[in-house]
C-alpha cells in the first residue's frame, strides 16, 4: 500500500517543476545538469526527485519520479532517478528536518569550489543575506564545506554526508556545483539564492579589490 496519495505526490511534483523553472531561467541548469528534490514522506522516507539527463529548462509530463531510500524507483516507471539521488538521500538521512533539496552548477559556485577548495571550506562574513541562511546573529560568520568532486556517486555522497553541519544548509562540490536545503521548496529556494548572491558578491568583490588596489 502507498504511504502517500496522489496529491501529495502532485504537490511535490508541481513544487519541482515550479522551482526547475524558475532556475532555469537564470541559467542555472547547463547542459542538463542539476537535480531538485522534494520530501513526501519521512517513515519511510520517499522523495520526488528529478529524472536523469531531462532539458532542464523544459515541462513534461515525463520529468519526476518517487524514490525510496535505497534511491529506487517506488512506483513502476520508465524514468531513471537523477544519478545524484543518492546526495540527496544522503542529507535527508541526516537533517531530518530537511524537506527540499536542490542542486544547481553555476559559474559562482564553481569559482568559489575552486578557490577555496584546498583547505576545504569557504568563510562568509559581514553580509545582510547570511540571514536568508536562517542565521540571524549580529556580525555572523559561516563556513560553507567544499567536498572533493568524486566521480563515484556513492563515495561522493559519503563525503558529503561527512560534513554536513546542521546550521549550514548547504555543501559545495568542487568544480562541480551547490546542495542547498531547507525545511521545505520555499525555504530550500531561500537558502539557494542566498548563497548564489554570496558567492557572486565574493567574487565580484575580489576584483573590485584586485581593480582599486591597482589604480
Ligand atoms: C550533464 S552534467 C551534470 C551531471 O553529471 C550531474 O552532475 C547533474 O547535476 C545532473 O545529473 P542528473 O542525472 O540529470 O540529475
Ligand atoms: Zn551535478
Amino acid at each position: 500500500m502507498s504511504t502517500f496519495t496522489h496529491e501529495a505526490r502532485q504537490l511535490a511534483f508541481q513544487q519541482l517543476d515550479q522551482a526547475k523553472l524558475t532556475f532555469a531561467a537564470r541559467g542555472w541548469f547547463p547542459g542538463t545538469s542539476g537535480n531538485l528534490s522534494v520530501k513526501i514522506s519521512s517513515s519511510p522516507l520517499l522523495v520526488a526527485v528529478t529524472a536523469s539527463g531531462k532539458d532542464k529548462t523544459i515541462s513534461t509530463p515525463n520529468d519526476y519520479l518517487v524514490v525510496d531510500a535505497e534511491n529506487k524507483p517506488y512506483e513502476a516507471t520508465s524514468l531513471k532517478p537523477s544519478a545524484e539521488t543518492q546526495i540527496h538521500t544522503a542529507i535527508y538521512r541526516n537533517i531530518p528536518k530537511a524537506g527540499a533539496v536542490f542542486h544547481v552548477h553555476t559559474i559562482a559556485n564553481n569559482l568559489i569550489s575552486e578557490l577555496y577548495g584546498d583547505v576545504s571550506y569557504v568563510t562568509l562574513r559581514d553580509q545582510e543575506l547570511i540571514k536568508g541562511l536562517g542565521i540571524w546573529e549580529e556580525g555572523a560568520e559561516i563556513r560553507i564545506p567544499i567536498v572533493e568532486n568524486y566521480a563515484d556517486i556513492p563515495k561522493l555522497a559519503n563525503a558529503v554526508e561527512n560534513v554536513l553541519d546542521p546550521r549550514i544548509p548547504g555543501v559545495l562540490i568542487r568544480n562541480h556545483g551547490i546542495y542547498a536545503w531547507g525545511g521545505n521548496d520555499f525555504e530550500a529556494k531561500r537558502h539557494l539564492e542566498s548563497f548564489e548572491f554570496l558567492f557572486s558578491y565574493h567574487l565580484q568583490w575580489l576584483q573590485v579589490r584586485h581593480l582599486a588596489v591597482q589604480a
